[in-house]
């Protein structure tokens, strides 16, 4: 059976990556409208309601409008915005997340994409809160940088313009949109403080959680967190965890990949750790989290599409 695919926001930073990805595949027909046409409504609702499979790569309001578009039962929509991703009704799309996640993301009728940022939070602390090495009431916190084409169209001519900043820290009132999915998806009960920059590269990031073993209920080592990720990612073809001995990490370690690497480094004397996860925005953290959703609930190969 050939997949109809609409890409809602195809001239858009994500969309258009996952627009290119998916032109040729095997099993899937892309549905296109004119570009002079692309933000009208009634072309938009025709191309939506046409497709089996929809992806939204809008900003939240204009996501919200498009699930309105859809008037039919038989149109599954995966969402790349930050619209729908605790909201009732919506499987989160993050398939390595939880033991059933891609079985309840094959069955679903509406997926919400993670953030690219929570995406290496979530793989880092979810296992730990899950397996009770962190407590659910633990005060987390996570540092982050991102390539500029996480800001989107606008950021990218911002940054391509010249005269932007080398780093720049932002969301300093800690009001970020992705500390609700952190929280809800960790299984915290309060928000991280969530530090997240912008650097001046095109694509990439990587995210860190640092945390004090030693005070941790039963002062976990250095080893024994890296075994519980380890496991909880055993068979998953898109997330390693490292057992290296890394002195530096790149953000370009995976841009332009689908890929994500955990890593555990600290101070074992200190019981002090620095949980790492690098990925791209675009990749795992945008369009090859789309890519894999849209084959799980295709009923495609699993990796096809995807990047290691
Ligand atoms: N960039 C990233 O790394 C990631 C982005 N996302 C999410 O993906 C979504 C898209 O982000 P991104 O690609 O970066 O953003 P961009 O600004 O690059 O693209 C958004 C696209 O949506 C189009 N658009 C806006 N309103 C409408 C509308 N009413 N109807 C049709 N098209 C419309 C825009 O049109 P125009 O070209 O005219 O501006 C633009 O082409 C966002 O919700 C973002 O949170 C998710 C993960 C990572
Ligand atoms: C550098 C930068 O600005 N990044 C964006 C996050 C990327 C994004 O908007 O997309 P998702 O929410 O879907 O991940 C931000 O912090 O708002």
């Amino acid at each position: 059976m050939t997949a109809r695919v609409f890409v809602d926001g195809a001239a858009g930073t994500t969309g258009l990556e996952i627009r290119e990805r998916l032109t040729g595949r095997a099993g899937i027909d892309l549905i296109t409208i004119d570009d002079a046409r692309r933000k009208d409504a009634a072309a938009r609702a025709e191309a939506l309601n046409d497709a089996d499979f929809v992806i939204l790569c809008l900003p939240d309001d204009a996501a919200r409008e498009a699930v309105t578009l859809i008037r039919n039962d038989r149109t599954r929509v995966i969402d790349a915005s930050s619209a729908h991703r605790v909201a009732d009704g919506w499987t989160y799309g993050f398939a390595e997340l939880e033991p059933d996640g891609a079985d309840r993301i094959a069955g679903a009728a509406r997926v919400s994409n993670p953030g690219c940022y929570p995406t290496g939070f979530l793989a880092l602390v979810r296992p730990l809160v899950r397996g009770g090495l962190l407590p659910a009431d633990w005060p987390v916190m996570v540092n982050a940088v991102s390539g500029y084409s996480g800001g989107g169209k606008a950021m990218v001519a911002e940054y391509q313009a010249g005269g932007a900043p080398a780093f720049r820290a932002y969301a300093l009132g800690l009001a970020h949109k992705h500390a609700p999915e952190m929280t809800v998806h960790a299984g915290l009960t309060h928000a991280p403080i969530f530090a997240p920059a912008v650097v001046d590269t095109y694509r990439g990031m990587v995210v860190e959680v640092p945390l004090h073993l030693h005070a941790l209920p039963g002062a976990p080592t250095l080893a024994a967190v890296r075994d519980v990720l380890a496991a909880a990612y055993t068979g998953q073809p898109l997330v390693t965890v490292a057992y290296d001995d890394a002195a530096t990490v790149a953000i370009e370690e995976h841009a332009g990949t689908d890929a994500m690497t955990l890593r555990i480094h600290g101070n074992a004397a200190t019981g002090q750790a620095r949980l790492i996860a690098t990925l791209d925005n675009l990749g795992k953290g945008a369009g090859g989290a789309a890519v894999q959703n849209l084959n799980l609930m295709a009923g495609l190969d699993p990796v096809a599409g995807l990047s290691l």
